[in-house]
């Protein structure tokens, strides 16, 4: 690897930490609500039950310093959280398939708070092209190329029948979509340079049931 490379992945987030980050700050909100205006590692700890030093490890990753004793500031912690974790710009995007869970994605205001906006859906049932969900206008897919000069968009919502996920992907990738956020169970392929993050609601399904069956029997 040279070392330009190298110096590239020392400066990369690890996932995990990127993942306990919104943690965080979710939780240092709340304490700032009960009124607190410095927060330590060892109180968000308390809180969320990880250790202080892996806090404050992560937190080593945010420009941020904390001070001996008192802590963190609590509204420059939400402020740096919040720009680092890129939720205070709003990130355009569309949103491919507008059917029980593309319309639902639509409804749902709290993307706003975690810095996604989506501007315009696609679809191709007649019923919906030409229609608006929750002031989001519905496109017919065909269209997306010509969208893609009016609004600046550079990432994908992908809601579509698991049939079309890789046909769509290609689609929006050769529209200039750099990012796919992808809802379909597709392992969907992309060229290297584009992001793409692979969600499913049902993935932390199976560990709750076999967490439950365990309790029950004990
Ligand atoms: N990740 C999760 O947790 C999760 C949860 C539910 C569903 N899903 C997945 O999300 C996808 C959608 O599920 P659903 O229940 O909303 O399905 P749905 O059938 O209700 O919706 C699919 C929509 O895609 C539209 N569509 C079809 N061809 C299209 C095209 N060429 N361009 C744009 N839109 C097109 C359909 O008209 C329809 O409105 C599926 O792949 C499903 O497996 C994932």
């Amino acid at each position: 690897m040279s070392s330009l490379l190298q110096n590239r992945e020392s400066l990369r987030v690890p996932e995990p930490t990127l993942r306990r980050l919104p943690w965080y700050l979710s939780n240092v909100k709340l304490l700032k609500q009960k009124g607190e205006r410095f927060v330590s590692s060892t109180q968000i700890s308390k809180e969320i039950n990880i250790d202080a030093s892996q806090i404050a490890k992560d937190l080593s990753y945010v420009n941020i310093s904390g001070r001996t004793r008192v802590g963190y500031e609590v509204d420059t912690l939400i402020a740096v959280l919040e720009d680092f974790l890129g939720f205070t710009n709003l990130h355009k995007a569309f949103l491919f398939g507008v059917g029980s869970l593309g319309g639902a994605l639509l409804h749902d205001s709290g993307l706003r708070h975690f810095g996604l906006e989506i501007v315009a859906a696609f679809d191709v049932n007649p019923s919906l092209v030409g229609t608006k969900l929750n002031g989001i206008p519905i496109f017919h897919t065909d269209d997306f190329r010509q969208k893609m000069q009016e609004y600046d968009v550079n990432i994908g919502v992908l809601t579509v029948p698991i049939e079309i996920a890789q046909q769509i992907t290609d689609y929006m990738v050769e529209g200039g979509i750099k990012a796919v956020w992808n809802f379909t169970p597709f392992r969907i392929r992309v060229p290297e340079s584009i992001v793409v993050q692979n969600t499913s609601l049902y993935a932390h399904l199976a560990v709750m049931f076999n967490r439950l069956n365990f309790n029950e029997i004990k």
